[in-house]
């Protein structure tokens, strides 16, 4: 027996390889998604950070930027006080507005508070020499605003740095956009300085102290430092065509003329006449050619917070690539097995089927369905061979078993045929399947063969045949028993009633004539036996019958002779 166990179905086999197949698959899958979304999301902080910081920078070029309009409050007569304090007012509203949105932000809150106190210091040192009265005005109160208010952008900037650190430690990707920004921005600090530098002295028509020059030319020298890290050639620096045009700005609007103007405030003695330009028209000139220092910082940050925004989205189409590829692979692994399944376990399911029922002899071929694998229908071609060939044996069998149960020349049952349906009737419990035998002998029949030839006898022997068919009913076995030897196998008579039978046989024998070539005729005659009866085997009865038979021939032929079971102690009658 075939052993269809589900643990030995190949069925059930192929779903376990497309299990470890498509395990294999999500493992693989998995570990380069876990890389993909490590990725996505890393980059998705690093443009949140990015963006964060320029808030946060943006707010140190508003403190840096307060001291414009400052400088411009403390050196302004009357006449210019109201536009400067204007001015001033409007740039300290935006500069706590953005320090009041980094509170909400993660820093460390003494940062933030040392930053509120230095500013709070250095705009109330502002305001102090802003109150006081144009001619009363000391230079050295000046100066000591503008520098508590360099104080404030340092404090500031410590809290840059923090972040910086912070954001380099979690990602180093980020080093070289945060140091390019923190270069920028100390850039437009730098210049703001430079100028102030000159405020006091300027506004109170004084020589420039040299403390002051030295502190401008280093401040300059840092300038330069940084201006010359930000050549066109650098290869850090992005290639924008705007970023390029406006460095170009800067390098003629600040290095040229705001530098120049520097230069030659600085040239500039005191004489009698003082200065060339009062502090406020300084300021204006000056923070004006600022503008394109603080346009190149912002395109920087820009392009910045654009390139990995844009890192981010194309992280999130890897991710999303990936994620679909994964799941197409997946899906195709399982149609595949389906498909297999389908296409070829289904008809091979059916072709078992149908070799179960060849087997049974009653074939029952699959057809081939549209679509079907052209493998599968060589199968089935196969399979319709093989039972075209085991039909054809098997009606060839038929023939042999009906030739080996048949007599050749009178197409009656052979005595084989005619003791196997003895036997079963025998040994049947039945009544009415009780056997009786009527074996009947052509009398002198080696002289018809003598006289008249061999196939006159045959033609004798084929005749009586009929002649006995015609007078038997359709469940009665006739049989050739021997060469000139017939017998009856009946069932369901008495044995007087086999008797009658046997009789009107041999009345009906003694009466035929068989006709030889010409007018010539034969007139035949039989002698018969008849035994028969409940409980007795087949053996006894055919022994009973001969036995009878052999009487009839003994007493004179032509003659019917009745085997009868004798009373206890005699010899059996006939
Ligand atoms: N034509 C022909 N003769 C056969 C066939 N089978 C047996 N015989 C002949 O049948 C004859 C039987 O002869 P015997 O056994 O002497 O019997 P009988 O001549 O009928 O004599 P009794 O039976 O005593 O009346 C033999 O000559 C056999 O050759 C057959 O198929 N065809």
């Amino acid at each position: 027996m075939p052993d269809t166990t589900i643990r030995h179905s190949l069925k059930w086999k192929l779903w376990c390889m497309a299990l470890v197949a498509a395990l294999c698959t999500a493992i693989l899958a998995g570990t380069t998604l876990y890389r993909s979304v490590d990725g996505f999301l890393q980059a998705r902080h690093n443009a949140r950070d990015i963006r964060q910081f320029t808030t946060v920078f943006e707010a140190a070029n508003l403190i840096s930027a307060e001291r414009g309009p400052a400088n411009a409050l403390m050196s302004a007569d009357e006449a210019q006080r109201p536009r400067a304090r204007a001015w001033l007012e409007q740039l300290r509203r935006q500069t706590d507005d953005h320090l009041h949105r980094l509170e909400l932000g993660a820093f460390p809150p003494e940062l933030l508070a040392a930053v509120h106190a230095r500013l709070d210091a250095g705009r109330r040192a502002v305001d102090r020499v802003a109150a006081q009265a144009a001619g009363a005005r000391r230079d050295d109160d000046i100066q000591a605003a503008i520098e508590a208010m360099f104080a404030a952008w340092d404090s500031y900037f410590g809290l840059i740095q923090w972040q910086a650190t912070e954001l380099m430690r979690r990602d180093q990707e980020l080093t070289a956009p945060l140091f390019k920004t923190m270069m920028l921005g100390n850039l437009r600090e730098y210049a703001g300085r430079l100028g102030s530098y000159l405020i006091a002295p300027l506004a109170a028509g004084e020589p420039i102290p040299l403390r002051n020059r030295i502190e401008g030319q280093i401040t300059r020298g840092r300038l330069l430092e940084l201006w010359a890290l930000l050549r066109p050639s650098a290869e850090a620096l992005p290639l924008d065509a705007e970023f390029r045009q406006l460095r170009q700005q800067a390098e003629i609007r600040y290095f040229g003329d705001g530098l120049g103007l520097v230069d030659r405030l600085l040239a500039e003695a005191p004489a009698a006449g003082g200065y060339s330009l009062d502090a406020v028209r300084f300021t204006d000139r000056y923070v004006a050619t600022m503008q394109p220092l603080e346009a190149l910082r912002e395109r920087l940050l820009a392009l910045t917070v654009r390139e990995f925004e844009q890192r981010e989205h194309r992280a999130l189409q890897a991710l999303a690539t990936l994620g679909l590829t994964t799941l197409l692979s997946l899906c195709l692994l399982a149609g595949l097995v389906l498909a297999v399944q389908r296409r070829l376990f289904g008809p091979l399911l059916r072709a078992a089927d149908a070799v179960v029922t060849l087997a049974d002899g009653a074939p029952a071929l699959p057809h081939p369905r549209p679509g079907e694998a052209g493998e599968v229908r060589r199968l089935y071609h196969a399979m319709a061979m093989v039972s075209e060939r085991l039909m054809e044996r098997g009606r060839l069998t038929r023939e042999l078993e009906q030739l080996a149960l048949t007599d050749g020349l009178t197409g009656l049952l052979n005595r084989r045929a005619l003791d196997e349906l003895g036997e079963r009737a025998a040994a049947s419990p039945r009544r009415q399947d009780c056997p009786h035998l009527i074996l009947l002998d052509i009398d002198h029949f080696k002289s018809i063969n003598d006289g008249h030839g061999h196939p006159a006898g045959d033609q004798v022997l084929r005749e009586l045949a009929e002649l006995m068919r015609a007078q038997l009913r359709q469940d009665d076995h006739l049989g050739r028993y021997g060469g000139e030897e017939f017998a009856v196998l009946i069932e369901g008579y008495r044995l007087s009633e086999a008797a009658l039978l046997a009789r009107r046989l041999r009345r009906a024998i003694r009466h035929h004539r068989v006709r030889l070539g010409g007018e010539q005729t034969l007139s035949i005659s039989a002698s018969i036996g008849v035994a028969g009866g409940p409980g007795l085997g087949w053996e006894q009865i055919v022994r009973r019958a001969d036995e009878a038979l052999y009487r009839a021939k003994a007493e004179g032929r032509d003659r019917v002779r009745i085997y009868r079971r004798p009373p206890a102690g005699e010899q059996p009658s006939s």
